[in-house]
């Protein structure tokens, strides 16, 4: 893959669950290394997207290429060893294990050797295997600053720190690129403020590509590189976090917002067929 290609290319995505267009012909390309967040009131599809990415949920239409692949009709599972990795909105850790064993699950399917090696321990890589494993999962927790609580049982931890092991355990496997889904819902400050320096040491420091969605916007102001806006499962608006935030169409449709009613709008930084979708949902919204 050159290093100028896109690692993420969404080419025209639609999403139906029967009469519910989740998503209609969402277009959107991510760099290599970037820090980009998907925002968007409730049900405006962020979820639906970062689904169609990981695997969970096929498009009804479009195409989504990986590091240069369609990975399209590719499996969940498969994702993973392609190097996306993800996190949930709703924290999905193994409760009644420690924060160790979560970690360890997440890079299970790199071990080569399994029970059926073994026996053979000694004499199959296995020991050197398991040792590097080891050193990787260390790693991780040294950089997430959880090794006090590396024995505990996942289900009795703060929400904050779960959500910690949850993110732990989605790099595990180091992937290229991680999708984290709310990584800071129901934090409060210092938790978040914590979160958002892992977040950002994830992509500088480890070179990770990271898609966020997140609701709190001056988390998003402060770390992004780029901002995508989805409204009724359209893409409004993509920029800058600055323009995004500026675009009177954005701040119209998604955040209620009209502080211009006697003056024309100036030109929109979204194309016109774009600012026409805002202006429609706006009124949606308004009649609801
Ligand atoms: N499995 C599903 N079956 C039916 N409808 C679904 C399903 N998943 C999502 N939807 C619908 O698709 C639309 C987009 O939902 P989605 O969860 O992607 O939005 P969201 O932007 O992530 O919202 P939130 O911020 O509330 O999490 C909503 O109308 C939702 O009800």
């Amino acid at each position: 893959m050159s290093e100028k290609q896109p690692i993420l290319d969404v080419r025209d995505v639609s999403l139906h669950f029967g009469g519910v267009r989740a998503l209609s012909n969402v277009a959107f390309q991510v760099n290599r290394g970037e820090l980009f967040a998907i925002i968007g009131p409730n049900g405006a599809g962020k979820t639906s997207m970062m689904n169609c990415i990981s695997g969970r949920y096929s498009p009804t239409q479009g195409r989504i290429f990986f590091k240069g692949q369609d990975i399209t009709g590719l499996p969940a599972n498969r994702r993973t060893e392609v190097g996306i990795g993800r996190t949930f909105q709703n924290l999905a850790l193994f409760g009644h294990m420690t924060v160790l064993e979560n970690i360890m699950v997440g890079r299970h399917h790199l071990l080569r050797n399994n029970f059926l090696t073994g026996s053979l321990y000694w004499f199959t890589g296995a020991r050197d295997e398991e040792l590097a494993h080891r050193r990787a999962v260390e790693e991780i927790i040294d950089f997430l600053e959880i090794s006090p609580i590396r024995k505990a049982t996942a289900g009795t931890l703060s929400y904050g720190l779960r959500k910690r092991v949850e993110l732990a355990r989605a790099i595990a496997l180091k992937p290229d690129l991680i999708l984290l889904d709310e990584p800071m819902a129901g934090m409060n400050q210092e938790e978040k403020e914590d979160m958002a320096r892992y977040i950002v040491d994830l992509n500088e420091e480890w070179g990770m590509t990271v898609i966020m969605i997140e609701h709190d916007m001056g988390v998003v102001m402060d770390i992004s590189s780029r901002v995508m806006v989805l409204d009724f499962g359209q893409r409004i608006a993509l920029g800058l976090p600055d323009e995004v935030i500026n675009d009177p169409y954005v701040r119209k449709a998604y955040l209620g917002e009209d502080d211009t009613p006697d003056e024309p709008l100036p030109p929109p930084s979204v194309p016109p067929e774009l600012a026409a979708v805002a202006e429609a949902n706006a009124a949606r919204r308004a009649a609801r």
